[in-house]
């Protein structure tokens, strides 16, 4: 109700809530995967939660995207097919679109209303389906894989939600080594990896898990996301065997992206310096999850 805190707690984050003031809800519906509700916020504008779980407010939103998006794209010269994962509401298809190399951009979303949601409250962000490079797939991404020709992506972003719905098989390792099957030599995934504060048992197992399929490299870098549990948002960052990529130092530098971009929105989280920061890491998570 307009005026109440609304409170984030979950199995994902036991022991913890998250809370919001609420001026009003705009939106509230159940689709066949998942409940949706739109919020209009005190302090972050309009906030977008499936079954519970924040997944992006307008005040914060560009971290997470910029950062799942530029840190792969900048990261290999002039990728030109692009899979995303997820991403129903948009925002990381319109960070993609900044990428003047890029020819092609598959997006599997199995939840419609997400997008349809996203149109109405989110238009900033579903511009991204604009773009006549953009072709929308809605199904299951692990069915969607199975049919993809081997090798047919220079990268892929699993922008999903927690595997506590339906993002429950991103992270299992079938779905790893369709993903690696779909990518061409040297090729380049990026997920989203949760809490270095929360998750270290499903990053280590997930660091695992890729490092036994991707054998050209796998890194974690993360992100500050003040309405995700914890405020951090991780990221895991491999490549396939192939021409050797070097994540640390960014090749297309953010400079030539400006310029190559003609959206007016300039970017407000991602630079050069934050791509190499982000892979600068505690020392208790190096040792939680053998990244030393
Ligand atoms: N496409 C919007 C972001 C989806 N990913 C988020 C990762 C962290 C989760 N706790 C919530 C969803």
């Amino acid at each position: 109700k307009a005026g109440k805190m609304v409170y984030f707690n979950n199995p994902m984050w036991p022991g913890e809530a998250h809370s919001l003031k609420v001026e009003s809800i705009l939106y509230k519906a159940s689709s066949d995967y998942q409940e949706v509700l739109v919020f209009e916020s005190s302090s972050y504008g309009k906030v977008l939660v499936l079954d519970g779980i924040v997944q992006l407010t307008e005040k914060d939103e560009c971290a997470y995207k910029e950062m799942i998006t530029h840190l792969p794209l900048c990261s290999i010269p002039s990728p030109k097919t692009v899979l995303v994962v997820g991403g129903g509401d948009g925002g990381v298809l319109a960070e993609i679109s900044r990428h003047s190399s890029v020819e092609h951009i598959d997006i599997c979303e199995i939840d419609r209303m997400v997008i349809e949601v996203s149109k109405k409250f989110f238009p900033e962000l579903a511009a991204g389906f604009e773009d006549p490079r953009v072709c929308l797939h809605v199904g299951d991404a692990v069915e969607f894989l199975r049919n993809v020709p081997e090798g047919k992506y220079d990268v892929i972003i699993v922008d999903s939600s927690d595997p506590v719905g339906p993002a429950q098989e991103l992270v299992e390792k079938p779905f790893f080594d369709t993903l690696a099957r779909a990518l061409r030599p040297g090729g380049v995934l990026c997920n989203m990896a949760e809490s270095m504060w929360l998750h270290t048992h499903l990053i280590d197992d997930m660091i695992s898990i890729c490092r036994e399929i991707f054998k050209g490299s796998v890194h974690y870098a993360w992100a500050s996301v003040p309405t995700y549990p914890s405020g951090v948002i991780g990221f895991l960052i491999c490549s396939t065997e192939g021409p050797a990529v070097d994540f640390l130092n960014p090749i297309n530098p953010i400079e030539k992206l400006e310029g190559a971009h003609q959206h007016k929105r300039e970017l407000r989280y991602y630079n050069s310096q934050m791509h190499k920061a982000a892979f600068s890491l505690p020392s208790f998570l190096k040792r939680e999850v053998r990244l030393l």
